[in-house]
């Protein structure tokens, strides 16, 4: 849904029969996004398959097209893209509007950074107040200059730096999106660019780089994990396989879990392991979650999902573990509702400057269904039932698609239905999820409110 799209409110209730089935979740959204850039930056036509057509990606498709790519859809998740070679991208005639995605505004800062062009950037509401000086700060130092609106909030405009310098950063929060910034602004510097970031954060930059056919070294020392990259390299079109995205394959999991009775299959679903946080959490509270038919594909890790139904406990989720699972708190603050005991979710800042503040969202969400919830500093407790969650709360969203998808799984596993005031945010991240959903619970849990 686009930011000026009447509200959708969606309501949840629990499914007559258990959740069953093998089903597929849509392509993975942060290597989407990438394929797309990084195909507008390579010499040659890049094929993706598998290509997350949610409504985040096809921002960042329109913005490549706006910046002189060639960007067509052959059929569905299958796209080309002709790319204009590094620092051959053209001066936008227009605004680029990213909607809802931060990811696609702040990667976009690092590309634009490096051109020798006047751009100027916009979003939804949401995105409008998210901060924006992570990346515009160390984005400066290329040489090129910024312009934001107060408080370092889009819209922005940017003229891309001559001859950009290359970047030494040591990244002040985990951030893969801060890194790719900077690491897209070095493609087009001369010289070595380096990123320093204290924990590691998803890599899927790092890997598309290489596949592309750049130098980069990556090693973990004493002052965190060390990325460098060579600058202007020659980047050559490549083949991309999107995999199914794990913060999506999340929803579908923990309804399962919570719904008694269920048992699915998730198929090919992406493991890499800075992004399967969520994954070793829950089976850290007991729950029965298995990977078959393990295999890399396309550079990642990939596998099947299985997971059944069964009681979970509580435990401390500690907060150097958020990067690789940084989406997925709203909907494990779900499965720790019904679990037994006290979950302490440590470490939360990044989520307050998320499509919304979903720090506070998420305790809001479970406190609206009779769930004990609470926030100590940047950690968020949630007091388990060990049985049923008893529901029957309307949430808002936030324009939050992840608060969105939780509520509803949450209406799944609830005594009383669940409802959302605006569900149509879900078409960024997972076009699709209520259909899917109503698949596996065979019937029409999932339906308008
Ligand atoms: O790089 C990416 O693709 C993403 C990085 C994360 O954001 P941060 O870099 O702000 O942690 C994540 O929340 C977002 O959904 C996707
Ligand atoms: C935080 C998210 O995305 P973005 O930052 O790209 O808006 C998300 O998808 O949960």
């Amino acid at each position: 849904m686009s930011h000026d799209a009447s509200p959708r409110p969606l309501l949840a209730q629990a499914p007559a029969a258990p959740l069953s089935g093998t089903h597929r979740v849509p392509g993975d959204k942060s290597i989407s996004h990438r394929a797309l850039m990084f195909g507008a930056l390579a010499i040659g036509t890049t094929a993706i398959e598998g290509l997350l057509e949610g409504e985040d990606v096809l921002r960042t498709a329109a913005a490549m097209r706006a910046l002189g790519a060639t960007v067509d859809q052959q059929g569905p998740g299958a796209w080309r893209v002709a790319g204009r070679g590094i620092g051959g991208l053209t001066e936008p005639a227009d605004v680029l509007d990213m909607g809802n995605s931060g990811t696609a505004a702040r990667l976009l800062c690092g590309l634009l950074a490096g051109h020798p062009i006047f751009s100027v950037m916009t979003g939804d509401a949401s995105l409008r107040r998210r901060p924006m000086l992570r990346v515009t700060d160390p984005l400066s130092a290329t040489g090129a200059t910024f312009w934001t609106r107060e408080g370092g909030r889009l819209p922005l405009a940017v003229r891309g730096a001559t001859d950009p310098l290359p970047l030494d950063y040591r990244l002040p929060v985990a951030s893969a999106q801060v890194k790719s910034a900077c690491l897209l602004a070095g493609l087009c510097a001369r010289g070595t660019t380096r990123v320093v970031e204290p924990e590691p954060t998803r890599d899927h930059t790092e890997n598309m780089l290489r596949h592309f056919g750049a130098t980069v070294r990556v090693e973990d020392t004493a002052e965190g994990r060390v990325i460098e990259l060579e600058g202007q390299p020659e980047l050559r079109a490549a083949p991309i396989l999107v995999p199914g995205d794990p913060s999506s394959a999340a929803f579908l999991l923990v309804a399962a879990l919570l719904v008694p009775g269920s048992r699915v299959t998730i198929a090919n679903v992406g493991l890499n392991p800075l992004r399967t946080g969520l994954f070793a959490t829950l089976r850290e509270m007991g729950a029965e979650l298995r990977v078959e038919n393990a295999r890399v594909e396309g550079g990642e890790p990939v596998g099947d999902l299985v997971a059944a139904h069964g009681p979970l406990r509580a435990v401390e989720v500690p907060p150097e573990r958020a990067p690789s699972m940084i989406d997925e708190y709203p909907v494990l603050a779900v499965a720790a509702a019904s679990a037994t005991g006290t979950t302490r979710m440590r470490g939360l800042a990044e989520l307050r400057v998320k499509e919304s503040d979903r720090l506070a969202a998420t305790a809001a969400m479970l406190a609206a269904n009779g769930i004990a919830v609470s926030i100590e500093g940047d950690d968020l407790l949630v007091e388990g039932t060990g049985g049923g969650i008893p529901g029957g709360g309307t949430v808002a969203t936030h324009m939050d698609h992840r608060l969105a998808m939780s509520t509803l799984v949450m209406g799944l596993a609830a005594r009383a239905p669940v409802a959302v005031d605006d569900a149509g945010f879900i078409e960024t991240s997972f076009p699709g999820f209520a259909d899917l959903m109503n698949r596996a619970a065979g019937n029409k849990a999932i339906r308008p409110a």
